[in-house]
This record gives structure tokens, sequence and C-alpha cells, in this order.
């Protein structure tokens, strides 16, 4: 399992890189769960990445096909490797397939190497959000190579509070099964990790975490470090 670990700023984008993230995932939680940060901030962090791959958020989004597709050629224009949606405010399997073929198209375009992440949330019914159970077969269609999912609300509760394990290892079979990689977020714990290990997604994303606990606080390296070697 690779360990995605998502900083707002230059500086925690360094703590990432000094404990051992192999993804850097560059984000801004004031405008939400997958709130993007700027342009200039993900080129920043590119730099101070180097090799280690960088991701970038483009928001919590509603049902808005060319501004996501838009907004998605930007994060890839500034040097993200993934490109991550959320598909907050979107009910339909058409409204995905629309949202996520457009965000292929035009990340593809760009540098067919580069991969999107089509993002749902564990907490979907709380927010009356598409269940991230129809994205593997959703993302397929639409040519994703990682579907996801996290919690919408930042409220401390956590993606197993709101999914068993074995809807979880369901969810990642699903998608092995389209073809497609997987990534599980949402309040993780370090006490999650057995449970992770039976679950085995390609990629375990977190920043609460390797804050200590609390996601306003600022990421420790020691934590990032702990969190990799229990992954190893
Ligand atoms: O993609 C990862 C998210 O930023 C996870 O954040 P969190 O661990 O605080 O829920």
């Amino acid at each position: 399992m690779k360990l995605l670990v998502s900083p707002i700023n230059i500086e925690e984008a360094n703590t990432c890189k000094l404990g051992g993230a192999d993804i850097i995932d560059v984000k801004n939680p004031k405008e939400g769960s997958l709130g993007a940060n700027f342009p200039w901030m993900i080129s920043a962090v590119k730099k101070v990445a180097g090799s280690v791959p960088v991701s970038a958020t483009i928001g919590d989004f509603n049902y808005k096909p060319g501004t996501a597709s838009l907004a998605a050629l930007g994060a890839a224009v500034a040097g993200a490797e993934y490109i991550k949606v959320g598909l907050y405010d979107i009910q339909t399997g058409e409204q995905a397939l629309d949202m996520l073929t457009g965000i292929v198209r035009s990340v593809k375009d760009f540098d067919k190497n580069k991969k999107v992440v089509a993002s749902g949330y564990s907490d979907y019914r709380r927010i009356n959000s598409i269940s991230p159970f129809e994205l593997p077969s959703i993302g397929a269609r639409a040519g994703v190579d990682v579907v996801m999912m996290d919690t919408g609300i930042k409220d401390g509760r956590s993606t197993f509070e709101f999914l068993e394990e074995q809807e979880l290892v369901e969810f990642v079979s699903g998608a092995k099964d389209y073809g497609l990689q997987t990534a599980i977020a949402g309040t993780i714990k370090f006490d999650d990790i057995p449970s992770l290990r039976r679950i085995s997604p390609d990629i375990i994303g977190v920043r609460g975490c390797v804050c200590g606990g609390d996601r306003n606080s600022t990421i420790k390296k020691e934590l990032v470090e702990r969190l990799k070697d229990l992954l190893a």
C-alpha cells in the first residue's frame, strides 16, 4: 500500500517528503474535503517533491463537467501527476460519467501518463451523493485510473464509522475487476492499519493521523515515518 499524505503548503510538503510519503497530495481544506489549492502552490510543491509523485485535488464538485475539466487541466499543467476530483453533489451515474469523461479527456489530451482519480465519499448517505460503490464501473467507462473514497464532512468521523470492512473489501475487489487502482481515506487512524492491510487498497490517504489527530494542526515528520513503517 502506498502512503498518500495531504499537505496544505510547501513546508508540510517538505515534511511529507522527508517522512517518506509515496505521494504528496496538495489540497486546500478551507475549500472542502477535496478543496483545490492554487496552481502556483501545486507547482511549488512539485519542486519540493522532486521525484515523489504529486497529486492535486480539484474540488468537491457539483455537476459542472466543463468547469471540472478546466480545473483538471489546470492541475495537470501545474505539475500534478494525479488529478483528483470529488463527486460531491453528484447523484446519478449519468452525471458522474459526464464529469469523469470530460476530466479524463482534458487531462489525457495534455499528457496521457497523468492519472485521474475519481473520488466518492464513504459518508455519501449524509451528503446525498452518489454511492462510491458505483464508481468502479462508471470510472472504467470514463477511463479513470484510480477510484477512491474519502469522507465528505471532516468532523472527526472516519470512513470505518460509515462502512463495514467487508464493504471496503468489496469496493477494492470490484475496482480490481475493472482494472482500476483504489485509494481509501477519511480520518484513518494508526489503529486502522490492520484492517486496511486486510482490505488492501493500492493507496491510503491521510492528513489528520500524521498531524497527531487534529487535521487543523501541522504534519509531523515522525508520524509520517511511523505510518510508513507500519505499511512496510
Ligand atoms: O486524501 C486524504 C485526506 O486528506 C485525508 O484527510 P484526513 O486523514 O484528515 O481525513
